[in-house]
C-alpha cells in the first residue's frame, strides 16, 4: 500500500463486475463503493497526475441521446451504499426493481452511481471518465481478432456458429456500437496523457463509441458472421448456423418452441436412447437465458456525442494519432467481423484452421440429417392426413398414378428407341 500510494502516477481504474444479473448488493459493492475508495486512496497519492475512471455508454441508456456529461441519479449514491449495509438480502432484492426503474439491469444502474460518486468525491484529483460500448475483439493490435472471453457478442457468436442460436429478439436497423478492444485501449492511454498534461478545468467524458463515425447494423453484423461461419466452420457443430432476427413476441415464441427447443428434446432423447446423459435442454435453458438479458441491446439505437473525442484526436500529434490510433472512420466492419468470428474460433474455442475441411464436411451430413429428417416429417404428416380425409387421398392416388403413366412412358419410348 505504501509503495502504491508513493509511487502511483497515473491511475486507470477498470475493476468492475459486468455480470448484467449481479445482485445490487455486490454490484455496488464492486462498482460503487470500491470507486469511492479507489478515490479516497488516490487523493493519498502525491504523485498522481491522473485518474481515469472507465465507465460505459450505456450507463445512462435509459436515454435515447446521451452527451458527454454527467446525469444525476434518482437516488444518491451515498444512500444507496448506506442502505446496503444494513438492509438484508430479501429486501435488496424486492427493492431492486424500483431502485433501477428504467434501467435494464444491476450493471447500468450501478456504472451510472459509480460515475456520481466520481463526480462528487473528486477533490482536487485531475480526473476524466472514458465510456466505452459495445467491446469486441481487437482490430489491429496485437493483431486482428484476438479476443479472450465471451462478453457482448462474443458469447453468442460462439452460440450462432455451432448452431445452437437460430433466431434472436432484435432490430436488424438497429445501430450496433460495437468498439474494438485495442481502439479502447489506446483511446484510454491519450485520455490519460491529456488529463495529466492539459489538466482541463472540469471532468471531462469521452465516448468511445463507433456509431458516430462509423455506424453498423446488427442486420450487417449477423448476415457477416453467418457467412464466415459458412467459409470457415466451427467443428462440431450441432446444427447448420442459421439465424435470423425475430421482431415480435409471437414470433419469438414460435422460434424458440420449433428452432430452440424442440431440437434440444430430440437430441436429449437421443442421447437417452443411447444410455448418454442428457445435456441440450441445460445448455438450451442457458443459452436462452443469456440471450434474454442481452437483448435489450439489439433492439434499441443510441446517439453518443463525441465531441471530447474529437478535440482529443485533434489534440495528437500525427505520430500520436498512428500509434494511439482510435479513429474508427477507417474499420471496415466487413473484415473487422470476419476476423473476430476466425477469433472467437481460434482463441476462445481453441480450434485449429487444419480441422475445417472436416468441419465442412461435419455441416454436409449435418445438411443431409435436416433434409432427412424434414422428408420423412412430410411423409408422416402425409399419412395421418391420407388416413383422415378422401380428398387428400384422392390428390395421393393421382399423384402416384401420374407418375406410374411417365414411368410407363419412359420406359416404353426408351426400349423403342432401343
Ligand atoms: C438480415 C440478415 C440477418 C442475419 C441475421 C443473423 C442473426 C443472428 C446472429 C446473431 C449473432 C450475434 C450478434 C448479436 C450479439 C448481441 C450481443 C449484444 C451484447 C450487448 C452487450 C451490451 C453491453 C454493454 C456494455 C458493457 O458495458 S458490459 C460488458 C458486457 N457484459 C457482459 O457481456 C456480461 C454478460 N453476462 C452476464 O451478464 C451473465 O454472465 C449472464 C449471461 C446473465 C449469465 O449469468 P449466470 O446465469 O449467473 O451465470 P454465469 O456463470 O455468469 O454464466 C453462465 C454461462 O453463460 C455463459 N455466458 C456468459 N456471458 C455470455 C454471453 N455474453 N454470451 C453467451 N454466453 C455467455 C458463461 O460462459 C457460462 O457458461 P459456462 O462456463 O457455464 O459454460
Ligand atoms: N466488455 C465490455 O463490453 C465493456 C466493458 N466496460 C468496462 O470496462 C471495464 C473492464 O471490463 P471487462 O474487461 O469487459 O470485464 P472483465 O470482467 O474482463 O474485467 C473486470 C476486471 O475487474 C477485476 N475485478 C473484478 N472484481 C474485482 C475486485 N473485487 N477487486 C479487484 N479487481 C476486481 C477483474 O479482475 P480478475 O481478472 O482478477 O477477476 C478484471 O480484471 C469495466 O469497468 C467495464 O464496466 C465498459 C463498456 C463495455
Amino acid at each position: 500500500m505504501q509503495e502504491l500510494l508513493s509511487c502511483t502516477n497515473v491511475v486507470f481504474h477498470c475493476a468492475a463486475t459486468v455480470r448484467f444479473n449481479d445482485s445490487l448488493r455486490h454490484a455496488v459493492q464492486l462498482n460503487v463503493t470500491a470507486t469511492q475508495k479507489l478515490l479516497l486512496m488516490a487523493s493519498q497519492m502525491p504523485k498522481l497526475e491522473a485518474f481515469i475512471h472507465i465507465s460505459t455508454a450505456f450507463s445512462n441508456c435509459n436515454l435515447q441521446h446521451i452527451d458527454e456529461v454527467i446525469y444525476p441519479c434518482p437516488v444518491e449514491p451515498k444512500k444507496i451504499i448506506d442502505s446496503m449495509e444494513w438492509l438484508d438480502d430479501a429486501i435488496v432484492e424486492e427493492i431492486t426493481p424500483k431502485l433501477i426503474r428504467d434501467w435494464p439491469n444491476t450493471y447500468t444502474y450501478t456504472k451510472a452511481l459509480g460515475e456520481m460518486v466520481v463526480h462528487q468525491e473528486s477533490g482536487n484529483l485531475n480526473i476524466a471518465i472514458v465510456r466505452p460500448s459495445i467491446v469486441g475483439a481487437t482490430w489491429q493490435e496485437p493483431f486482428p481478432g484476438w479476443v479472450d472471453n465471451v462478453n457482448g457478442p462474443s458469447g453468442l457468436i460462439i452460440a450462432t456458429g455451432k448452431g445452437f442460436l437460430r433466431a434472436l429478439r432484435g432490430a436488424p436497423m438497429a445501430v450496433a456500437d460495437l468498439i474494438p478492444v485495442d481502439t479502447v485501449v489506446n483511446l484510454t492511454l491519450a485520455v490519460g496523457w491529456y488529463t495529466a498534461v492539459h489538466r482541463p478545468k472540469s471532468t471531462l467524458i469521452y465516448h468511445c463509441t463507433s456509431s458516430n463515425f462509423n455506424p453498423c447494423h446488427w442486420g450487417k453484423m449477423g448476415f457477416q458472421i453467418l457467412a464466415t461461419c459458412e467459409k470457415i466452420p466451427f467443428e462440431r457443430a450441432f446444427r447448420r448456423p442459421y439465424a435470423d432476427f425475430t421482431t415480435n413476441t409471437i414470433t419469438t415464441q414460435y422460434q424458440n418452441a420449433v428452432s430452440h427447443w424442440a431440437p434440444a428434446i430430440i437430441y436429449d432423447l437421443y442421447l437417452r436412447l443411447t444410455g448418454r446423459k442428457p445435456r441440450m435442454t441445460k445448455l438450451m435453458n442457458r443459452l436462452l437465458r443469456t440471450v434474454s438479458v442481452l437483448e435489450y441491446f439489439v433492439n434499441r439505437s443510441w446517439e453518443w456525442s463525441t465531441n471530447n473525442t474529437e478535440m482529443l484526436m485533434s489534440e495528437l500529434s500525427p505520430e500520436d494519432q498512428r500509434v494511439f490510433n482510435f479513429d474508427v472512420r477507417q474499420l471496415n466492419w466487413l473484415e473487422y467481423i470476419e476476423n473476430y468470428v476466425l477469433g472467437v474460433k481460434k482463441y476462445l474455442l481453441k480450434e485449429d484452421m487444419a480441422g475445417v475441411p472436416e468441419a465442412k464436411q461435419h455441416l454436409r451430413r449435418l445438411r443431409n440429417i435436416h433434409y432427412l429428417f424434414n422428408t420423412a416429417l412430410f411423409l408422416i404428416a402425409w399419412r395421418l392426413l391420407i388416413a383422415r380425409s378422401q380428398m387428400a387421398r384422392n390428390v395421393w392416388l393421382f399423384i402416384v398414378s401420374l407418375c406410374y403413366k411417365c414411368i410407363s412412358y419412359f420406359r416404353a419410348s426408351s426400349s423403342l428407341k432401343a
